[in-house]
């Protein structure tokens, strides 16, 4: 029988946003349990870590959103069945993650121009060497997804990342980030295209997955 799933996180994309994506890919259902800030005392003692996302599985807490992702990944098959091959999917991953980082510590400032140009010194330096090893990657793999012809859940976690990065919260990182990029351009419009993926924000009604949004031409 399938799992009964519980998803806790914030009302917004955040973390939990390639989760949702994930289970939705793979029609698997799940309670969306969305919360805002202010209720996040209540239940914090109730994480494993403190911290959300959790996912509840049959009643069982799962934390860490690598994990949480890699499970949600197996669920929907988006993670190949050949070891090696799994293997270079979680090595994309890892450089999403690796990308993900550079931004992290912008997120703790406190002064919003301190912060954006933060930011903007970030688009105009790490993040172009990390965009170009993921074009690399890319290219090797034979253009259409990270890993070769078939997607998987590292394309998911870097669809989310370019869709949440000019989704208009990333103040500070100019929309045209990616124009430089056709290959990755094209891909994110590949990944927002397939099926599941285009029914998912279709069927959107609240703001808070709305972390999808078409790049500018
Ligand atoms: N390594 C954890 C980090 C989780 C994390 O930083 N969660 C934040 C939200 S994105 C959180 O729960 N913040 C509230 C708190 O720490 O009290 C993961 O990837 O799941």
């Amino acid at each position: 029988m399938a799992p009964a799933l519980k998803l806790w996180y914030f009302d917004i994309p955040g973390k939990a946003e390639t989760i949702r994506i994930l289970l939705n890919y793979g029609g698997i259902p799940f309670e969306d349990f969305t919360f805002k800030f202010e209720a996040w005392p209540e239940y914090k003692s109730k994480m494993p870590f403190g911290q959300v996302p959790v996912l509840e599985i049959d009643g069982k807490p799962l934390a860490q959103s690598a994990a949480i992702e890699r499970y949600a990944a197996k669920l929907a098959g988006l993670i190949p069945d050949d070891v090696f091959a799994a293997a270079k999917v979680d090595e994309a991953h890892a450089l999403i993650t690796e990308i993900q980082d550079v931004l992290a510590p912008t997120y703790a400032i406190k002064d919003p121009e301190a912060k954006i140009k933060a930011r903007q010194e970030a688009a105009a330096g790490p993040l172009k060497e990390k965009f170009a090893k993921l074009v690399s990657l890319l290219t090797a793999a034979g253009g259409i997804f990270l890993t070769g012809d078939a997607p998987t859940y590292a394309d998911i976690a870097l669809f989310k990342f370019m869709s949440g990065l000019v989704g208009g919260t990333m103040e500070g990182i100019p929309t045209d980030v990616f124009n430089e990029y056709p290959e990755l351009k094209a891909f994110h419009k590949r990944v927002a295209e397939l099926p599941p993926v285009k029914k998912m924000y279709e069927n959107v009604t609240e703001g808070h997955r709305l972390s999808y949004k078409a790049l500018p031409p």
